[in-house]
C-alpha cells in the first residue's frame, strides 16, 4: 500500500535525523512539487522553483496557472540520455571539469539505463529481463488487469490536507489466517487495510520463480558487490516472500512519488522483488546518502569499476548498449553518476527487478510520470507491478513499539547526522497519519539489531531514550523536521 508521509516543516525536538532547512530544501521542495504536480518533470519544477526564489508556494501557483501544460514540459519515458549527458565521453573522458561538476551536480539530470550490467554496476537493483514464459506473464498480466478493477488509492496527509496516492492498489498475502492478521493487526498510516486478498494461484507461482531466482541474485550481489560478504542487518536466511503488494498506473501520469518502503515489518537491510507488466515505464532512483558514507562497519562500499562506456542510447528493444569495464576497481569520484542525479531504470514487461539490501535505507526510488507511453496490447495504457515482500515474524506488528498517541511507531534509519547514520529508530508516526489536525507526539526509540538484522533484546528495540538524547547530542539545537514526501509502510 502507497502512503506519502509529509513531515511538516514545524520545530520538532525529536528527530535523531533532522535535516537543516537550508541543506535539504531544494529536494524536499521539488518532492512537494512533484508530488502536487506529478506531470511536471523534475528539470522543469527545478528552473520553475529557481525562478521563483525557492518559494514552493509561488511555484505551485505558477504551474497550476499555466495549465493546460506546455507541450514538452514533461518527461517521456522515452526520453534518452546517457553518461554523455553528465560530461562523460565514450571514450570516459569529460568535458572540462568544472563543466563537468556543474552539469554532475545538477539536479534533475537523469541517467537513463537499460543495460542489466550497467543497472547492476550503478544501482543497488538488479534487472532481469523476459523473466517468465510469455504466456505465463500475459497470463498473470490479464488477471491482475481484472482485478485492478477494484484496486483503490490510497490516502495520506500532505500539508494538513488529505490526498489520494498517484495510482492504485491491491494487497495480496498466502493465507486466510493472515489475511485476518493484515486486516486486525497491521497497519499502515495509522489505519487497518480493509481490502486484503489473498494471493492468486498464478501469484502464488509466479512468487516460487521470483523466490528462486532473488536467492540467486542475492548470493551473486554478495560476491559481486560486498566482497564476500553480506551486509551488516542483512539477514542470513532465503528470502521467503509472503506477501505482495500490486500497483496498477492507469496512463502515462499515473505515478508514485519519491520514496523508501517502509522498514518497519520488512526489517533493516529488506530485499524486494519487483515484477513489471504492461506497459513500460521509468523505474527512478536516486542516492541520498554518499557512497563513501557508508557508516556500518561490516558493510563494504561497494566497489564501482571504473566504466568507460556504459552508454544506452537506445530503448531496450534495440539494445546497442555498449559497456566495457577495465578490472580495476576505482573510488567514486565527483563524476560517478551514483553520487548525483537520478537514474532512471526502463522497466518492460515480464521484467524482473531486484531491489537488494542495499537500497531501502541509501536510496529512494520513484515510479515517473510520463509524457508518452507505448500502449501495450493486453494492458493498453495500463501497468501492473508485483512487489513481493517477505514479512518478517521477528517484526510482527505485536512487537512494534506504541507511543503514547497509540498509533504505532515506525521503523527509520538515520541518513543525514553523520555520527548516528545508519542506526535505525523507531519513531511516532501520528502527525502523519490521514487524519486532519492529528499531531505526533515526538516518541523516539532506538531500535538495535544483532549483525543479521534480528531484534536483540527480545523485543523489537532497546535503550528506549527520551526525546532526542542520543539523536540530537546538542540540546540547545531545534531540530527541524524533515518535510519529505515518502512511501509509507509498505
Ligand atoms: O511500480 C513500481 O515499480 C514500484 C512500486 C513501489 O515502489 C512500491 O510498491 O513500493
Ligand atoms: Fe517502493
Amino acid at each position: 500500500m502507497d502512503a506519502f508521509i509529509i513531515r511538516s516543516s514545524k520545530k520538532r525536538k525529536s528527530s535523531p535525523d533532522p535535516a537543516p532547512a537550508h541543506e535539504e530544501s531544494t529536494d524536499v521542495k521539488l518532492a512537494i512539487l512533484s508530488s502536487l504536480h506529478p506531470s511536471v518533470d523534475p528539470e522543469t519544477l527545478l528552473d520553475i522553483l529557481l525562478a521563483h526564489d525557492g518559494d514552493v508556494e509561488a511555484t505551485s501557483r505558477t504551474l497550476k496557472a499555466r495549465l493546460p501544460k506546455k507541450p514538452g514540459s514533461g518527461t517521456a519515458s522515452a526520453a534518452q540520455s546517457s553518461l554523455r549527458s553528465f560530461g562523460v565521453g565514450l571514450d570516459g573522458s569529460a568535458s572540462t571539469p568544472s563543466k563537468r561538476a556543474k552539469i554532475l551536480s545538477r539536479k534533475g539530470a537523469t541517467l537513463h539505463l537499460y543495460d542489466p550490467v550497467d543497472i547492476s554496476e550503478h544501482t543497488p537493483c538488479t534487472i532481469i529481463h523476459n523473466f517468465l514464459p510469455s504466456e505465463e506473464a500475459d497470463s498473470l498480466l490479464r488477471e491482475l488487469l481484472e482485478e485492478s478493477k477494484t484496486f483503490e488509492k490510497i490516502t495520506f496527509k500532505l500539508f494538513d490536507n488529505i490526498v489520494s496516492s498517484p495510482h492504485t492498489s491491491g494487497f495480496y498475502v498466502g493465507s486466510y489466517t493472515e489475511m485476518q492478521e493484515q486486516k486486525h493487526e497491521y497497519v499502515y498510516n495509522g489505519a487497518r487495510m480493509t481490502d486484503v486478498r489473498t494471493l492468486t494461484p498464478q501469484l502464488e507461482k509466479v512468487k516460487a520463480r521470483v523466490q528462486e531466482t532473488v536467492n540467486g541474485e542475492i548470493q551473486e550481489r554478495i560476491r559481486t558487490h560486498y566482497g564476500g560478504k553480506k551486509l551488516q542487518y542483512q539477514s542470513p536466511d532465503p528470502w521467503t516472500p509472503n506477501a505482495a503488494f500490486v500497483n496498477c498506473y492507469n496512463g502515462p501520469q499515473e505515478s508514485v512519488g519519491w520514496h523508501s518502503d517502509h522498514l518497519t515489518y520488512l526489517g533493516p537491510r529488506a530485499v524486494i522483488g519487483s515484477l513489471s507488466l504492461g506497459v513500460a515505464r521509468e523505474f527512478r532512483v536516486r542516492r541520498i546518502i554518499p557512497q563513501d558514507d557508508d557508516p556500518s562497519p561490516a558493510a563494504p562500499i561497494p566497489t564501482l569499476p571504473q566504466t568507460t562506456t556504459p552508454i544506452a542510447t537506445t530503448a531496450p528493444t534495440t539494445t546497442t548498449t555498449t559497456t566495457t569495464t577495465t578490472t580495476t576497481p576505482a573510488p567514486p569520484t565527483p563524476q560517478d553518476p551514483n553520487l548525483t542525479g537520478q537514474i532512471a531504470i526502463h522497466l518492460p514487461h515480464n521484467s524482473l527487478l531486484i531491489m537488494h539490501a542495499d537500497m531501502q535505507e541509501h536510496w529512494k526510488h520513484s515510479i515517473t510520470p510520463a509524457l508518452t507511453i507505448d500502449p501495450h496490447p493486453i494492458a493498453g495504457n495500463r501497468r501492473i507491478n508485483i512487489t513481493y515482500r517477505h514479512y518478517r515474524p521477528d517484526f510482527h506488528p505485536r512487537f512494534t513499539p506504541r507511543c503514547p498517541c497509540g498509533v504505532p511507531a515506525v521503523l527509520r534509519v538515520v541518513t543525514r547526522r553523520r555520527e548516528n547514520r545508519g542506526r535505525y529508530f523507531w519513531m511516532c508516526y501520528a502527525g502523519n497519519v490521514p487524519v486532519v489536525g492529528r499531531e505526533g507526539c515526538g516518541f523516539f526509540r532506538w531500535a538495535e539489531f544483532d549483525g543479521d538484522g534480528r531484534p536483540v533484546g527480545g523485543g523489537l528495540g532497546v535503550g528506549e531514550k527520551e526525546k532526542g538524547v542520543e539523536g540530537d547530542k546538542d540540546k540547545s539545537r531545534t531540530v527541524t523536521q524533515e518535510t519529505v514526501i515518502e512511501r509509507g509502510s509498505k
